[in-house]
C-alpha cells in the first residue's frame, strides 16, 4: 500500500500519484503504476447537545509494481496460444509489441497492461543440445524450472529480471533481455503448470486442449500451406512429440482454472476435417474472483439451438449446451458450442443469453469478436470462449487489485 494524495479521484482504478514525501515521483518510489479507490464513509459527530451527519473520503491505493498478477497459459505448439494472447491483450486495449530496441527474435510481447513471456525462453538445452541428448523440448530435462520459478517469483514481487531468450530462428540461447514487472504477466508455453513452485505463483491458469484430429488439421493448414512442410513431415513431427506431450504437457490440464477443449463437431456424423468445431469451456468452481459463465440458469443443464428468427445458421447449424460436471475430481461448469456463426454481428443474440461474462457494457463480447474478425476461430467457439476468458481475466485482475487496495491511507473531510 502507498499513501495517495489524489483526493479528486472518484473512480475505481484511475492512475494514482503517490506522495510522502511530496517531491518523490512514482518512478522514484519504484512503482510503475498505481490503483486507487475512493470510498465515501458516513459517520455521526456527536456533542453533548447534538449529532451531526458527516462523511469522509477514504482513498486507498495499491502500490502498483509491488505485485504483478500472474496468468499461466499452457498448450502444445501450434495450438492457438499466440492467437489467444492477441485476443487477451486486445481486451485490455493497446497493441502488444516486442521489447523496443531489443533482440528482433525476442519471444516477448509487451503492451500497456500486459507482458507475455514465452516459456521456451527457459529451455536449458538449445536445438543442438537436445539433439545430442536425444530429448525433445517438451521433456523437463530440456528446461530450467529453477530459473523459471525464481524469475516469475521476482517479477510477481515487483522486481525486474534478466530473462534468457530462446531463439527459434537459430535454435540457440541468446543473451538475456530485461523484463520489468508489468500489471499482468502472462507466462505462456509448454510448462506453466508443470512445476509446483511455478504453479503456485499463478493467479489464474488456462489450458488449451486441442484434440489430435484438430491439431493435425491446424498444423496442416499452417505448416503445409504457409511454411511449405510436407504432409509426411507434419505427421512425423506430431508422432515424435506425442509420448512427451502425453507425459508432460497434457497432465497440466488437471490444474487449470479454465480449459478450452477443441474437438471435431458432432453435428456432422463421422466428420474429422476439423473445419466445424465443438468447443467446450470447462470452468473450475470455487476459484477466487472467477465466477463461471452460465447459459440461462446457473447450475441447470441446458441444451439450446439458437438458430431461428434471430440467428442465421447454415448447415450444420449451432448447438449450445451448458451444465455442471466433474473434471479430474473437481466440480466444474461446462459451456459448449458446436458449429459456427454465419454472421458475427448476430452474436449479440447469443451474448445476451449468457451471464457472468464480465463485460463492462452490453455487447462487449460481440464488439471484441467483430474487432478481431480476421483472427483464426472468430466464427466458432474457440474465438468466442477465448474472448470471454479474456474478459474474465480482466475482471479477476481488477478484483485482485481492488482487494489489495484495502488499507485506508488518507482521509479528507467531505
Ligand atoms: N481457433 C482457431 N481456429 C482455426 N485455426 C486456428 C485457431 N487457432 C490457431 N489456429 C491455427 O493454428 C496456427 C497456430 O496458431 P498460433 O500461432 O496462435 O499457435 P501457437 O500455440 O502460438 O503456436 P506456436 O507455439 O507454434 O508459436 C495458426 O496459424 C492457425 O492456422
Ligand atoms: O514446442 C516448442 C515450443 O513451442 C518448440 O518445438 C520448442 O520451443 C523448440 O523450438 P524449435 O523447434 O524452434 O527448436
Amino acid at each position: 500500500m502507498a499513501i495517495c494524495a489524489v483526493y479528486t479521484t472518484t473512480q475505481l482504478n484511475p492512475t494514482c500519484s503517490f506522495s510522502t514525501p511530496a517531491s518523490k515521483t512514482q518512478t522514484q518510489l519504484g512503482f510503475g503504476f498505481g490503483f486507487c479507490q475512493k470510498q465515501q464513509v458516513v459517520f455521526y459527530k456527536r456533542s453533548q447537545s447534538s449529532s451531526r451527519r458527516a462523511s469522509v473520503s477514504l482513498i486507498t491505493c495499491s502500490a502498483g509494481g509491488q505485485e504483478t498478477v500472474v496468468i499461466g497459459l499452457a498448450a502444445d505448439s501450434g495450438c492457438g496460444k499466440s492467437t489467444f494472447m492477441r485476443r487477451l491483450t486486445s481486451v485490455f486495449g493497446g497493441a502488444a509489441e516486442p521489447p523496443k530496441g531489443g533482440n528482433p527474435d525476442s519471444n516477448t510481447l509487451i503492451s500497456d497492461t500486459t507482458t507475455v513471456i514465452c516459456l521456451d525462453d527457459y529451455h536449458s538445452l538449445d536445438r543442438t543440445g537436445r539433439k545430442e541428448k536425444g530429448v525433445t523440448a517438451l521433456d523437463p530435462r530440456a528446461n530450467n524450472f529453477d530459473l523459471m520459478y525464481e524469475q516469475v517469483k521476482a517479477i510477481k514481487e515487483g522486481k525486474a529480471v534478466d530473462k534468457p531468450i530462446y531463439n527459434h530462428v537459430s535454435g540457440l540461447l541468446d543473451p538475456p533481455e530485461l523484463i520489468k514487472p508489468p500489471k499482468i504477466l502472462v507466462i505462456e508455453g509448454l510448462h506453466p503448470m508443470y512445476d509446483q513452485r511455478v504453479r503456485d505463483l499463478l493467479d489464474f491458469s488456462i489450458y488449451l486442449d486441442i484434440s489430435n484430429e484438430v491439431k493435425f488439421a491446424w498444423k496442416i493448414q499452417r505448416d503445409m500451406a504457409e511454411r511449405g512442410h510436407s504432409l509426411e513431415s507434419i505427421k512425423a513431427s506430431i508422432e515424435a512429440r506425442k509420448p512427451d506431450f502425453d507425459a508432460y504437457i497434457d497432465p497440466q490440464k488437471q490444474y487449470a482454472d479454465a480449459v478450452i477443449e477443441v474437438l471435431p463437431t458432432q453435428l456432422i456424423p463421422g466428420d474429422n476435417e476439423g473445419k466445424v468445431l465443438r468447443v467446450r469451456l470447462i470452468m473450475k468452481e470455487g476459484v477466487k474472483f472467477f465466477n463461471p459463465v452460465y447459459l440461462f440458469d446457473e447450475g441447470s443443464s441446458i441444451s439450446w439451438i439458437p438458430c431461428g428468427r434471430k440467428l442465421t445458421c447454415s448447415y450444420p447449424g449451432i448447438k449450445f449446451t451448458y451444465g455442471p460436471d466433474t473434471y479430474f475430481g473437481n466440480e466444474v461448469s461446462v459451456l459448449e458450442m458446436d458449429g459456427q456463426f454465419d454472421r458475427l454481428d448476430e452474436l449479440i443474440y447469443v451474448e445476451s443469453h449468457l451471464s457472468n461474462i464480465s463485460t463492462k457494457f452490453y455487447g462487449e463480447v460481440t464488439q471484441q469478436m467483430l474487432k478481431l474478425s480476421d483472427f483464426p476461430g472468430s466464427n466458432n467457439g474457440t474465438g468466442l470462449f477465448q474472448t470471454i476468458v479474456g474478459l474474465k481475466i480482466r475482471d479477476l485482475f481488477e478484483q485482485l487489485i481492488a482487494s489489495k487496495a484495502k488499507t485506508p491511507v488518507e482521509a479528507t473531510k467531505a
